[in-house]
């Protein structure tokens, strides 16, 4: 079913402060979602991690004054009740089962409820192997796999993971929804 092309005051913001995540970012959505990007102080929230999200969308669209999309990131040990934990934590327990979790939410202006999008990854967690140059990809073995996030070509990674199943979501959204920006709007 089409519907009328919503029309958006300016491009899609993303806010991270994080480099290797904007990389993914591009390299999954390419042109099918159109987005500039930006770093913002955004207080680290508590509470459960839908809300989180919601909450920090709503306020970098305050902030940005336009549509955005944020998102987080956490490695949730099993052993601990799906709880996000230090790696170290986890050598007292015989359990390494763990999922990576994405929640991207897209909040279309200040005033507007944030839509969710969530990506999960499961594994368990290694001995580190691989390039050590984004947060906990080389402890990460993804189930199925013999290689670490890490050790992974990027493209295998973005293909099988948290980010990009949560991406997925996203671009199946901005297809259906149909979203234009209105000219003179950023591109
Ligand atoms: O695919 C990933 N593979 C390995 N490590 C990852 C990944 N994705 C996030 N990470 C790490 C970065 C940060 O140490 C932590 C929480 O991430 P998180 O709070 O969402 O990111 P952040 O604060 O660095 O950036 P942002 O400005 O978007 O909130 O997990
Ligand atoms: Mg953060």
């Amino acid at each position: 079913m089409s519907s009328a092309a919503r029309v958006l005051p300016k491009a899609v913001t993303f806010v991270t402060g994080n480099a290797k995540k904007l990389e993914e970012v591009r390299a999954i959505l390419g042109s099918s979602v159109p987005f500039q990007s930006l770093k913002l102080d955004l207080p680290e929230l508590q509470g459960e991690p839908e809300d989180i999200s919601k909450e920090k969308a709503r306020m970098a669209a305050s902030q940005v004054n336009g549509p955005v999309l944020v998102e987080d990131t956490c490695l949730c040990f099993n052993a601990l009740k799906g709880l996000p934990g230090l790696n170290n934590l986890l050598k007292a327990y015989e359990d390494k089962s763990a999922f990576a979790m994405c929640i991207f939410s897209l909040a279309l202006g200040p005033e507007e409820e944030p839509i969710t999008f969530v990506g999960k990854t499961a594994g368990k967690i290694v001995p580190a192997r691989g390039p050590n140059d984004f947060g906990w990809d080389p402890v990460f073995q993804p189930d199925g796999f013999g290689q670490t996030y890490a050790e992974m070509p990027k493209s295998v990674k973005n293909e099988i993971s948290h980010r990009g199943k949560a991406l997925a979501l996203v671009k199946e959204h901005f297809a259906s929804a149909n979203y234009t920006v209105q000219s003179g709007g950023s591109a």
